[in-house]
Protein backbone atom coordinates (compact mmCIF):
# COMPACT_ATOMS: atom_id res chain seq x y z
CA UNK A 1 0.00 0.00 0.00
CA UNK A 2 1.82 3.20 -0.97
CA UNK A 3 1.64 6.50 0.91
CA UNK A 4 1.73 9.69 -0.17
CA UNK A 5 2.55 12.86 2.02
CA UNK A 6 2.02 16.18 0.08
CA UNK A 7 3.58 19.69 1.43
CA UNK A 8 3.62 18.12 4.94
CA UNK A 9 5.03 20.93 8.18
CA UNK A 10 4.89 19.64 11.77
CA UNK A 11 5.11 21.51 14.97
CA UNK A 12 5.52 20.77 18.21
CA UNK A 13 4.10 22.90 21.17
CA UNK A 14 5.53 25.95 22.06
CA UNK A 15 5.45 26.59 17.34
CA UNK A 16 9.05 24.57 16.52
CA UNK A 17 8.51 23.48 13.21
CA UNK A 18 10.29 20.08 12.62
CA UNK A 19 9.23 19.31 9.27
CA UNK A 20 9.16 21.27 6.43
CA UNK A 21 6.92 20.90 3.18
CA UNK A 22 7.96 17.16 2.98
CA UNK A 23 6.60 15.81 -0.66
CA UNK A 24 7.45 11.88 -0.99
CA UNK A 25 5.53 8.62 -2.02
CA UNK A 26 6.73 5.58 0.15
CA UNK A 27 6.17 2.54 -2.52
CA UNK A 28 4.58 -0.96 -1.19
CA UNK A 29 6.24 -3.90 -1.71
CA UNK A 30 9.70 -1.69 -0.96
CA UNK A 31 12.21 -0.89 2.04
CA UNK A 32 12.20 3.04 2.36
CA UNK A 33 14.90 4.35 5.17
CA UNK A 34 15.00 7.70 6.54
CA UNK A 35 18.05 8.75 7.25
CA UNK A 36 19.81 12.56 8.59
CA UNK A 37 21.49 13.59 11.56
CA UNK A 38 19.97 13.45 15.66
CA UNK A 39 17.44 16.35 15.29
CA UNK A 40 16.63 16.13 11.53
CA UNK A 41 13.05 15.23 11.82
CA UNK A 42 12.71 11.23 11.16
CA UNK A 43 11.44 10.00 14.61
CA UNK A 44 8.72 12.90 13.68
CA UNK A 45 8.02 11.94 10.42
CA UNK A 46 7.42 8.17 11.93
CA UNK A 47 4.85 9.60 14.29
CA UNK A 48 3.18 11.08 11.64
CA UNK A 49 2.88 7.86 9.26
CA UNK A 50 2.01 6.11 12.49
CA UNK A 51 -0.78 8.61 13.48
CA UNK A 52 0.22 9.64 16.81
CA UNK A 53 1.01 12.74 15.31
CA UNK A 54 -1.06 15.04 12.92
CA UNK A 55 0.67 16.98 10.12
CA UNK A 56 0.23 21.14 10.77
CA UNK A 57 -0.43 21.63 7.34
CA UNK A 58 -0.64 19.27 4.20
CA UNK A 59 -1.55 15.79 3.86
CA UNK A 60 -0.65 12.15 3.79
CA UNK A 61 -2.60 9.81 1.73
CA UNK A 62 -3.06 5.73 2.33
CA UNK A 63 -4.09 3.69 -0.12
CA UNK A 64 -6.88 2.37 2.00
CA UNK A 65 -7.65 3.03 6.03
CA UNK A 66 -5.27 1.14 8.10
CA UNK A 67 -3.69 0.71 11.73
CA UNK A 68 0.13 1.01 10.78
CA UNK A 69 2.23 -1.15 12.60
CA UNK A 70 4.78 0.72 14.62
CA UNK A 71 8.25 -0.40 16.71
CA UNK A 72 9.06 2.22 18.76
CA UNK A 73 12.99 3.53 19.32
CA UNK A 74 14.13 0.69 21.86
CA UNK A 75 14.57 3.71 24.66
CA UNK A 76 10.67 4.06 24.56
CA UNK A 77 10.19 0.11 25.57
CA UNK A 78 10.83 -1.11 29.09
CA UNK A 79 14.00 -3.70 29.39
CA UNK A 80 11.66 -5.12 32.41
CA UNK A 81 8.44 -5.87 31.03
CA UNK A 82 7.48 -8.87 32.80
CA UNK A 83 6.34 -11.02 29.47
CA UNK A 84 7.52 -13.76 27.35
CA UNK A 85 8.47 -13.73 24.15
CA UNK A 86 5.36 -15.56 22.79
CA UNK A 87 3.25 -13.12 25.23
CA UNK A 88 4.93 -10.18 23.87
CA UNK A 89 3.98 -11.21 19.77
CA UNK A 90 0.51 -12.29 20.89
CA UNK A 91 0.17 -8.28 21.99
CA UNK A 92 0.18 -7.83 18.36
CA UNK A 93 -2.75 -9.37 17.59
CA UNK A 94 -4.44 -7.15 20.69
CA UNK A 95 -4.79 -4.43 17.60
CA UNK A 96 -7.46 -6.58 15.45
CA UNK A 97 -8.74 -8.99 17.74
CA UNK A 98 -8.89 -6.45 21.72
CA UNK A 99 -7.65 -7.96 24.49
CA UNK A 100 -10.42 -8.69 25.93
CA UNK A 101 -11.34 -11.19 23.52
CA UNK A 102 -10.29 -14.54 23.21
CA UNK A 103 -7.32 -15.05 20.92
CA UNK A 104 -8.49 -17.88 17.48
CA UNK A 105 -6.32 -20.73 16.60
CA UNK A 106 -5.98 -18.18 13.50
CA UNK A 107 -4.29 -15.86 15.61
CA UNK A 108 -1.96 -18.53 17.11
CA UNK A 109 -1.22 -19.35 14.08
CA UNK A 110 -0.56 -15.67 12.72
CA UNK A 111 1.74 -15.48 16.51
CA UNK A 112 3.31 -18.88 15.58
CA UNK A 113 4.48 -17.83 11.86
CA UNK A 114 5.86 -14.43 13.29
CA UNK A 115 8.17 -16.41 15.31
CA UNK A 116 9.20 -18.10 12.95
CA UNK A 117 9.95 -15.65 10.72
CA UNK A 118 11.99 -13.83 12.97
CA UNK A 119 13.79 -17.02 14.14
CA UNK A 120 12.61 -16.90 18.22
CA UNK A 121 10.50 -19.83 18.17
CA UNK A 122 13.01 -21.42 20.73
CA UNK A 123 12.94 -18.11 22.69
CA UNK A 124 9.24 -18.28 22.49
CA UNK A 125 9.03 -19.23 27.00
CA UNK A 126 11.91 -16.75 27.89
CA UNK A 127 11.44 -13.68 29.17
CA UNK A 128 11.88 -10.43 27.31
CA UNK A 129 13.77 -8.59 29.88
CA UNK A 130 16.27 -11.89 29.68
CA UNK A 131 17.11 -11.34 26.06
CA UNK A 132 20.10 -9.89 24.16
CA UNK A 133 19.72 -6.55 22.38
CA UNK A 134 18.87 -8.75 18.94
CA UNK A 135 16.87 -11.09 20.60
CA UNK A 136 14.26 -8.30 21.73
CA UNK A 137 14.45 -6.17 18.86
CA UNK A 138 13.25 -9.57 16.90
CA UNK A 139 10.64 -10.19 18.88
CA UNK A 140 9.41 -6.57 18.92
CA UNK A 141 9.45 -6.56 15.38
CA UNK A 142 6.94 -9.97 15.13
CA UNK A 143 5.04 -8.01 17.66
CA UNK A 144 4.83 -5.72 14.95
CA UNK A 145 4.30 -7.97 12.14
CA UNK A 146 1.67 -9.66 13.86
CA UNK A 147 -0.69 -6.78 13.24
CA UNK A 148 -0.66 -7.89 9.54
CA UNK A 149 -0.67 -4.30 8.75
CA UNK A 150 0.32 -3.26 5.23
CA UNK A 151 2.30 -0.68 6.53
CA UNK A 152 5.34 -0.91 9.05
CA UNK A 153 7.17 1.39 10.69
CA UNK A 154 10.37 1.07 12.84
CA UNK A 155 12.20 3.57 14.43
CA UNK A 156 16.11 2.68 14.89
CA UNK A 157 15.32 -0.48 14.47
CA UNK A 158 19.13 -1.45 14.65
CA UNK A 159 20.40 1.24 17.17
CA UNK A 160 22.90 -0.64 18.96
CA UNK A 161 22.93 -3.80 17.99
CA UNK A 162 26.41 -5.86 16.44
CA UNK A 163 26.74 -6.26 12.65
CA UNK A 164 25.65 -9.56 12.48
CA UNK A 165 22.17 -8.54 13.90
CA UNK A 166 21.72 -5.71 12.38
CA UNK A 167 22.14 -7.45 9.02
CA UNK A 168 20.00 -10.31 10.26
CA UNK A 169 17.01 -7.33 10.58
CA UNK A 170 18.30 -5.76 7.34
CA UNK A 171 17.50 -8.89 5.86
CA UNK A 172 14.16 -9.69 7.32
CA UNK A 173 12.69 -5.94 6.57
CA UNK A 174 13.40 -6.84 3.41
CA UNK A 175 11.74 -10.01 2.83
CA UNK A 176 8.83 -8.17 4.96
CA UNK A 177 8.73 -6.41 2.03
CA UNK A 178 9.12 -8.32 -1.03
CA UNK A 179 7.32 -11.63 0.17
CA UNK A 180 4.24 -9.80 2.13
CA UNK A 181 4.07 -6.55 -0.29
CA UNK A 182 4.26 -4.25 2.80
CA UNK A 183 5.27 -0.53 2.61
CA UNK A 184 8.41 -0.79 5.63
CA UNK A 185 9.69 2.27 6.52
CA UNK A 186 12.55 2.42 8.91
CA UNK A 187 15.15 5.36 10.23
CA UNK A 188 18.26 4.17 10.80
CA UNK A 189 22.04 6.15 11.35
CA UNK A 190 23.79 2.88 9.87
CA UNK A 191 24.55 3.92 5.97
CA UNK A 192 24.76 -0.05 5.23
CA UNK A 193 21.30 -0.04 5.93
CA UNK A 194 20.63 2.95 4.15
CA UNK A 195 22.48 1.59 1.43
CA UNK A 196 20.07 -1.84 1.56
CA UNK A 197 16.93 -0.11 1.35
CA UNK A 198 14.99 0.57 -1.78
CA UNK A 199 14.73 4.15 -1.34
CA UNK A 200 15.96 6.79 1.25
CA UNK A 201 14.58 9.78 2.05
CA UNK A 202 17.22 12.06 3.38
CA UNK A 203 16.27 14.78 6.16
CA UNK A 204 18.19 17.77 7.23
CA UNK A 205 16.88 20.48 9.85
CA UNK A 206 13.22 19.23 8.54
CA UNK A 207 13.43 19.55 5.00
CA UNK A 208 14.11 16.64 2.47
CA UNK A 209 17.58 16.95 1.04
N1 LIG B 1 8.00 16.32 21.86
C1 LIG B 1 8.72 17.30 21.31
N2 LIG B 1 8.52 18.57 21.67
C2 LIG B 1 9.24 19.59 21.10
N3 LIG B 1 10.17 19.40 20.14
C3 LIG B 1 10.40 18.15 19.77
C4 LIG B 1 9.69 17.02 20.31
N4 LIG B 1 10.16 15.89 19.72
C5 LIG B 1 11.11 16.28 18.86
N5 LIG B 1 11.26 17.63 18.88
C6 LIG B 1 12.19 18.43 18.06
O1 LIG B 1 11.88 18.19 16.70
C7 LIG B 1 13.07 18.09 15.92
C8 LIG B 1 13.09 16.73 15.20
O2 LIG B 1 13.22 15.70 16.19
P1 LIG B 1 13.13 14.15 15.82
O3 LIG B 1 13.10 13.39 17.10
O4 LIG B 1 12.05 13.96 14.84
O5 LIG B 1 14.55 13.95 15.08
P2 LIG B 1 15.30 12.59 14.68
O6 LIG B 1 15.87 12.83 13.32
O7 LIG B 1 14.40 11.43 14.86
O8 LIG B 1 16.47 12.55 15.76
P3 LIG B 1 17.29 11.27 16.36
O9 LIG B 1 18.19 10.78 15.25
O10 LIG B 1 18.09 11.90 17.47
O11 LIG B 1 16.30 10.25 16.85
C9 LIG B 1 14.23 18.29 16.89
O12 LIG B 1 14.63 19.64 16.81
C10 LIG B 1 13.63 17.98 18.25
O13 LIG B 1 14.25 18.72 19.26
Amino acid sequence: MPVTLHEVTADYPGGHRALHGISATLPAGAVTALTGPNGSGKSTLLNLLAGTLSPTTGTISYERPCRPAYVVQRSAVPDALPLTVRETVTMGRWAERGHWRRLTRADRAVVDDCLARLGIEDLSHRQLGDLSGGQRQRTLIAQALAQRSPLLLLDEPTAALDAAAQRQITDTLTRIATEDGTTVVHATHHPAEAAAADHTLTLAAGHLC
